[in-house]
């Protein structure tokens, strides 16, 4: 069997949560610019657009009825309601890279990884979650983004441990001390899970074709 032989597996689903500020998509993005191969679930979202931010880019941001409209046309995979906006995962790009083999990267919350996982594409879940070193550098990193209010910050404080409460449903748990560190850790649980043997449907044939020059050498 060559190597265009080889028949694909199915795309993995990456999701990394985290409480609000531990740093998932500073590590997304890096893992982004280091695999070609992997894909980013553009989510849907009320929220506003921070300053950087474009459309289709970070987020497809959508008005509330637009995003009502999504959910009943059943167009996304999961979503739900974090600090009182509505985000949502889009299904069809999901959906297709995973039939190609392609993997895909979720930067989502606890609810949505919970929904991910009961799909019927749950399977194909390697979930990860990124811990903060401390309450107190959590919130510094908050602030270092610059990004949010005063206000603001103190509502994604006060839910973090909320969402830390969730850590023991992941498979992978890391805290973010060094992002170099966690970049490579992240990308080693993909590698290994890429090797997993149900991921590799084309061994089968592999080793029938052993078992066939081993009678043959008989
Ligand atoms: N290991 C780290 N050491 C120091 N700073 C970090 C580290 N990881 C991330 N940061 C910084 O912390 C801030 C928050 O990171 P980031 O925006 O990636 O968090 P997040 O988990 O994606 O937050 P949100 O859920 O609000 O989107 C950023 O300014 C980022 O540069
Ligand atoms: N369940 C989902 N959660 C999502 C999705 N996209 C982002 N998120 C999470 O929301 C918070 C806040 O994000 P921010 O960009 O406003 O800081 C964070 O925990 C994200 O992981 C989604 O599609 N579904």
């Amino acid at each position: 069997m060559t190597a265009q032989d080889v028949p694909s597996r199915r795309g993995l689903l990456v999701i990394l949560s985290s409480p609000s500020g531990a740093g998932k998509t500073t590590i997304a993005r890096r893992l982004l610019a280091a695999d070609p191969a992997m894909g980013f679930s553009v989510s849907a979202t009320t929220r506003p657009p921070r300053p950087g931010e474009v459309d289709g880019r970070e987020y497809h941001f959508v008005t509330r009825p637009e995003f009502e409209a999504m959910i009943a046309a059943g167009e996304l995979l999961e979503h739900a309601e974090v600090f009182g906006n509505l985000y949502g995962s889009p299904r069809r790009p999901i959906e297709a890279a995973m039939a190609e083999g392609r993997d895909t990267l979720f930067d989502i919350d606890w609810q949505g990884g919970q929904q991910v996982r009961n799909s019927p594409l749950g399977r194909e879940v390697v979930s990860v979650f990124i811990l903060p070193p401390s309450l107190a550098e959590l919130e510094r990193r908050l602030r270092s983004r610059g990004q949010d209010s005063p206000e603001v910050i103190a509502g994604r404080m006060a839910r973090s441990m909320a969402e830390v409460s969730h850590w023991a449903e992941y498979d992978y748990v890391l805290v973010n001390r060094d992002l170099d560190e966690t970049e490579a850790r992240v990308r080693h649980v993909v590698e290994v899970e890429r090797l997993r043997r149900e991921r590799q449907p084309w061994l089968n044939d592999f080793v029938r074709g052993l078992a066939r020059e081993f009678e043959e050498a008989r």
